[in-house]
């Protein structure tokens, strides 16, 4: 086990590198299987725990999986028979594995993978996916914790998407690439995730327009191949760090960030009081020494991203005065709430809204991460804490974010990653040197 130990205070100052979009680079991974023929290249990969899994699930279905760490690279080769089963080992690691149905459908005619549960920030079912899967002529089977979806030929129609499910919006796009004849789905996922993997999709020869827009047509063809491809810059990635440049009364370059892809969240920060500039070289934000209150709804993109909700509530948490988050996406995505009650933070939950009461003196505590980006949020809060932060359970900090202390500490944050005895002692006097070990 290990813990990020943070000695708050510091300002953020410098440039910091983006990896390429875990969910991006995940149902990208998927695609992979799409492809009868040749071989499929992929750069800009993020080393994250989560594509190690998808790389096993790829390979217990009989891909053949090449994971250059050192340049980032993988090389995914599906032209040998597949499997078309999906375990449970694989699946409650990683709720994502569920997009490899959309593809082994489409490639096999036949695909078993096992249900995924709930997680930490809701329920999260796949009745969207399946509903999808059904309409292009899926039979579907749950039984024994599985649900097996299986055609003899997959055929075009029109769907209709209750909510724009990303996870369903990807699963039935795969699946209808290799269908017969038009789908044509609406009230789609919008994410720019949407769009890299359609673009890698029409890449290898899928036949597929209005990505990024509500409506998606998937025109069907005969088979894919491989082909190459950069995953697109992880935004979410972009924005903690413009979250924890902000909240430091830092001044950081986020190199190569896109800003039209963080859009509500720049219009936030700049009504907050935070300088967020436009540079060729990426984005720039500049904290100021007082944060103005806010309000922030998450939706569906172009909304505000419910995975930067996190991160905002501890920017919130810091503005002079009451600030109020309301989390439409997901039914239970407040828990690091309760860990940052622990480090002083003043708020009160009322269904899916918490009202906050700014500014908070954040105090060092031990705090537990319960999913990724409270792990990240819990880390920021750190930064500007008094004292010591000792954050753990990092499991879920590294589902998305590749040295996410090393780039703190290249930025000037007393931080450090460290094997945790089973009673770490929290230094009373002094400073971690920038140096991060693991
Ligand atoms: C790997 C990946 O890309 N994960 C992202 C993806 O997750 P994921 O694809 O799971 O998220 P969805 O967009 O599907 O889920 C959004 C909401 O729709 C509900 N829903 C979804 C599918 C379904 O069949 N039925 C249903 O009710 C979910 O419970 C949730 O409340 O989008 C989320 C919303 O932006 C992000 O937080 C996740 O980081
Ligand atoms: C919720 C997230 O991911 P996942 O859907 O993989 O759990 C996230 O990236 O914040």
């Amino acid at each position: 086990m290990e813990e990020i130990i943070v000695h708050g205070g510091q300002r953020l100052t410098g440039n910091v590198h983006i990896e390429g979009a875990k969910n991006a680079v995940l149902p990208i991974l998927a695609a992979g299987l799409l492809a009868s023929s040749g071989q499929t290249r992929l750069t800009n990969v993020p080393i994250l725990s989560d594509v190690f899994t998808m790389n096993n699930v790829l390979r217990f279905l009989n891909c053949k999986v090449d994971f250059d760490e050192i340049n980032k690279q993988i090389t995914i080769d599906a032209s040998d028979q597949l499997s078309y089963e999906a375990p449970f080992q694989y699946v409650s690691k990683m709720r994502a594995s569920i997009v490899v149905m959309g593809p082994l459908l489409a490639r096999l005619g036949h695909a078993k993978v096992a249900m995924p549960g709930g997680c930490a920030i809701g329920t999260r079912p796949i009745d969207l996916h399946l509903k999808g899967l059904s309409a292009l002529g899926a039979t579907i089977e749950r039984h024994d914790g599985y649900v097996e979806a299986s055609a003899s030929k997959l055929h075009g129609a029109q769907i209709y998407l209750d909510f724009p499910s990303v996870g369903a919006t990807q699963n039935i796009m795969m699946a209808a690439t290799l269908a017969e004849g038009e789908t044509v789905m609406e009230n789609v996922a919008r994410e720019p995730e949407i769009v890299d993997l359609a673009n890698i999709l029409n890449q290898m020869g899928a036949r597929i327009t209005g990505a990024g827009t509500e409506t998606l047509r998937i025109e069907g063809v005969p088979s894919m191949h491989g082909c190459d491809h950069s995953v697109v810059q992880d935004r979410i990635e972009a924005g903690t760090f413009m979250v924890a440049a902000a909240v430091t009364r830092g001044n950081v370059l986020i190199e190569d960030a896109i800003a039209e892809h963080n859009k509500p969240l720049i219009s936030k920060m700049r009504e907050m009081g935070v300088q967020v500039i436009e540079e060729d070289a990426g984005i720039r934000v500049i904290g100021p020494d007082q944060l103005k209150p806010t309000s922030v709804k998450t939706l569906p993109h172009p909304g505000f991203p419910t995975d930067m909700q996190p991160q905002m509530t501890i920017l919130q948490l810091c503005a002079q005065g009451t600030s109020l988050l309301t989390e439409t996406v997901f039914e239970n995505r407040f828990m690091h709430l309760e860990e940052l009650r622990r480090m002083n933070a003043d708020f009160k939950i009322d269904g899916r809204s918490v009202i906050m009461y700014g500014p908070t003196d954040f105090c060092g505590a031990q705090v537990a991460a319960t999913d990724l980006r409270a792990a990240a949020a819990l880390v920021i809060a750190g930064l500007v804490a008094r004292g010591y932060t000792e954050v753990t359970n990092l499991k879920y900090l590294d589902r998305g974010y590749f040295n996410f202390h090393r780039k703190l500490a290249k930025l000037g944050a007393h931080i450090k990653r460290v094997k945790a005895p089973d009673e770490t002692v929290l230094p009373t006097h002094g400073t971690y040197t920038n140096e991060a070990v693991e």
